[in-house]
């Protein structure tokens, strides 16, 4: 067990709870219920190549709430990024329903799943998706300038945000003069710039070396409490799976164990 994190969130009771097949609120505590952020119920996707039908997701059904640390394993090609592509909007299951925040992705055309994806969703990936001729001052701010927040409010929020991942020192900083573990903290401070309610990470530790990767889970926890976001990522790696409030393994698409 990580001794430099601990697992106290209000979403990790939610979790305990959690009936993967049941979208209904579940009861944290006698004082509060959390509605999921967003449900996936019976999610298939299949794609055609030639003229064969390849089923990569075969009816997966999950639910994140509010303020929770989830990880999604399984080996290379089991249909993780398919399916966080689903959950982020930038595509559409065959079979199934995926609801953000009430929002219906499944019918949901792509300008519409865009908005929602520019205002309340952010993206990290496994490189780090820098502009390398900005630096990480100027990286963030174009993340909230896509996301057409006024102008008024970048300084503050892009400060406040390099000060979150621990960069205030190296917010002029472009990317080649940074290590991997600042890039990808830079590429976080860009992911929460305009306060998404979800962040979907696909293998954001996998370039990093152990101390590294730690430096990034515990800037995941930070932001789980601080920001209000629920991060949803991928990873191979046991170690940082100990972290999680949720772990969904996924074989050949779909879900096993509890
Ligand atoms: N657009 C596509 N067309 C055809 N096949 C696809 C497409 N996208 C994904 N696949 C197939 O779906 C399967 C699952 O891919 P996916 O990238 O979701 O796996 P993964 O679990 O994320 O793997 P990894 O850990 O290596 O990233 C793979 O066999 C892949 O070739």
């Amino acid at each position: 067990m990580l001794s430099w994190l601990s697992r106290s969130s209000t979403a990790e009771k939610a979790s305990e709870q959690e009936d993967a097949q049941a979208p209904e609120p579940v009861a944290l505590n006698k004082a509060s219920v959390a509605e999921p952020l967003l449900t996936v119920r019976g999610v298939e996707r299949s794609f055609d190549v030639g003229s064969q039908k390849i089923r990569v997701l075969k009816g997966i059904n999950l639910n994140l709430y509010p303020q929770q640390l989830v990880m999604l394993r399984g080996r290379s090609g089991s249909g993780k990024t398919t399916l966080m592509n689903l959950m982020g909007g930038l595509d559409t299951p065959t079979g199934g329903e995926i609801h953000f925040k009430g929002r219906p992705f499944h019918i949901w055309n792509d300008d519409k799943r865009t908005e929602v994806r520019r205002q309340d969703i952010g993206f990290i990936f496994q490189a780090y998706a820098l502009m390398p001729l900005l630096s990480a001052y100027e990286n963030v701010e174009l993340s909230m300038r896509m996301a057409k927040i006024h102008r008024s409010e970048w300084k503050a929020r892009v400060t406040s945000c390099l000060d979150l991942v621990g960069l205030s020192k190296r917010m002029h900083h472009r990317p080649f003069e940074l290590s991997g573990g600042e890039q990808q903290r830079v590429a976080i401070a860009k992911a929460i710039a305009h306060r998404p309610s979800l962040l979907l990470a696909d293998e954001p530790t996998a370039e990093l070396d152990s101390q590294m990767a730690a430096q990034v889970m515990q800037v995941f926890k930070e932001i789980v409490a601080s920001e209000n976001v629920t991060i949803c990522m991928t990873t191979h790696d046991p170690t940082i799976m100990e972290v999680a409030d949720h772990v969904y393994e996924m074989v050949d698409g779909v879900f096993v164990g509890k």
